[in-house]
C-alpha cells in the first residue's frame, strides 16, 4: 500500500521535475504488456509481487544495483503500444497525485530493440503524453507534460541524443539529461554533447552528486554548464556544520549563489545510500539554508512512492510545513524547461491559488 495522504498534502498543486518514465510503470501494464509481447523474464507474476519486487531489489543501497530493476520496464517499452500506453498512463498517475506540470524523461537509446527508430520512440511517448493530458483535463485534473531525453552515461549515443532533443525542442522536449551509473563515467565524458546544447540555447540537467560525490557535481556545473542537477544531494560534502553556523565551500557557494537547482529525490536516496533517513535527508538544511531545492519522485515504481508521499515524509519526519511545499514547489516551477512566460503562469494562476486554498500564502 502506498502511502495515505493527509488532504491538503493530496490537494495542493505539484511539480515535478526529475521522473523516470521507465521507472514509473505501473506493476499491471508491465505484466500485461510482457504478456502482449512475449517476455518471459519477469521475477513476478501479481501485480502486488512484482511492485513489491521492485521495490525491494531497489532498495539495495547501490546505485547499481538499483539500476538493474530497470531490465524488466525497459523490456516492455519497444513497441509503440507499450511506449504510448506507459505514457499515457504517467501523465494519469502524476495528475492524480496533483501534479500540474511534470517533466518526465526517458532513455530513446533503450527503446529500440523491437525495431523502432529514435524519432519513433520520441513522437510516441509525446503522443502518449498528449493523450494523458486530454484524460487528466476531462477528469478535471489539468496537468501539462514534458519531455526531457536522457542519454545513457556508460553509452556513446549522448551527441545524437542532444540532437535529437535540439530537432524536437518545439514538438514536446524540453531538455537533456544524462543518467546511468556515475561512478566511473564523469560527465566530461559527454563534454561534446553538452557544448552542442550549449551553442544551441538548449536546456540541460545532469545526474551528478548521487551514487559519487563533489568532483562529479563540480564537472557538470563547471565543465559542461548544467542548467539543473540531477540529485546533487552530496553537495553536502561541501558544507562544514561542525561549527556553530554552517559554512559553505567555494562549489556550495557558488551552486546557491547563482540558484542553481537541486532536483532532489528523497526516496531513492535512502535505497541507493546516498541518505541514511528522511530525517537525516541533506534537503532540510539546504532547505534551511535556501539553496533551490525542488522535490521530486525518481523512480515511483522502485521507490513504490508518489511526489505526495515524497512530501509527506518531509512533512512528517523532517519538521517541513506547508509554507516549505509551496516554496519548493514554486522554486521547481521557476526552475522548468519551458518558457519563463508559461512558468509565471503556472506560478501565479494554478499554484498561488491552490496554496492559497489551502491557507497558505
Ligand atoms: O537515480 C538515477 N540515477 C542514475 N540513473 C538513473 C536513475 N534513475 C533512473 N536512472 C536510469 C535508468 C533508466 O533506464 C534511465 C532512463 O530513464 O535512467
Ligand atoms: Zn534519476
Amino acid at each position: 500500500m502506498r502511502m495515505e495522504l493527509r488532504p491538503d498534502i493530496a490537494a495542493a498543486p505539484k511539480v515535478l521535475l526529475h521522473d523516470h518514465l521507465d521507472g514509473g510503470v505501473r506493476p499491471q501494464t508491465v505484466i500485461e504488456l510482457a504478456d502482449a509481447t512475449g517476455y518471459d523474464a519477469l521475477p513476478a507474476k501479481s501485480e502486488a509481487e512484482l511492485g513489491e519486487w521492485f521495490r525491494t531489489s531497489a532498495d539495495s543501497g547501490s546505485l547499481e544495483r538499483y539500476l538493474e530493476t530497470f531490465a524488466h520496464t525497459v523490456a516492455v517499452m519497444q513497441t509503440t503500444d507499450g511506449l504510448f500506453r506507459i505514457a499515457m498512463e504517467c501523465a494519469l498517475d502524476l495528475a492524480a497525485d496533483g501534479v500540474v506540470y511534470a517533466e518526465s524523461r526517458f532513455a530513446p537509446e533503450l527503446h529500440l530493440e523491437g525495431g523502432l527508430s529514435l524519432e519513433e520512440v520520441v513522437e510516441t511517448v509525446n503522443a502518449g503524453f498528449r493523450a494523458g493530458e486530454v484524460l487528466a483535463a476531462e477528469q478535471g485534473k489539468p496537468i501539462r507534460m514534458a519531455a526531457l531525453l536522457t542519454a545513457m552515461r556508460h553509452a556513446a549515443k549522448s551527441r545524437e541524443i542532444a540532437e535529437l532533443a535540439v530537432r524536437y525542442r518545439d514538438l514536446g522536449v524540453a531538455g537533456f539529461d544524462i543518467a546511468g551509473a556515475e561512478a566511473g563515467y564523469p560527465p566530461s565524458r559527454h563534454l561534446d554533447a553538452f557544448e552542442y546544447l550549449q551553442r544551441e540555447n538548449a536546456h540541460f540537467t545532469i545526474h551528478a552528486g548521487e551514487g559519487f560525490g563533489l568532483p562529479s557535481i563540480w564537472e557538470a556545473i563547471q565543465w559542461c554548464g548544467a542548467d539543473r542537477l540531477g540529485h546533487g544531494v552530496r553537495i553536502v560534502d561541501d558544507i562544514d556544520v561542525t561549527g556553530e553556523r554552517p559554512v559553505l565551500g567555494r562549489l556550495a557557494a557558488y551552486v546557491r549563489d547563482s540558484r542553481i537547482p537541486l532536483e532532489m529525490c528523497p526516496t531513492s536516496n535512502l535505497q541507493t545510500g546516498a541518505a541514511a533517513s528522511y530525517a537525516e535527508h541533506p534537503v532540510t538544511l539546504l532547505k534551511d539554508l535556501r539553496f533551490r531545492v525542488t522535490i521530486n519522485t525518481d523512480n515511483r515504481l522502485m521507490s513504490h512512492t508518489t511526489l505526495g508521499a515524497e512530501m509527506q515524509h518531509l512533512v512528517e519526519e523532517a519538521g517541513w510545513s506547508l509554507a516549505d511545499l509551496r516554496w519548493a514547489t514554486i522554486n521547481a516551477m521557476k526552475s522548468a524547461f519551458i518558457p519563463f512566460d508559461e512558468r509565471l503562469a503556472l506560478i501565479d494562476e494554478v499554484i498561488k491559488p491552490g496554496y492559497h486554498a489551502l491557507g497558505v500564502g
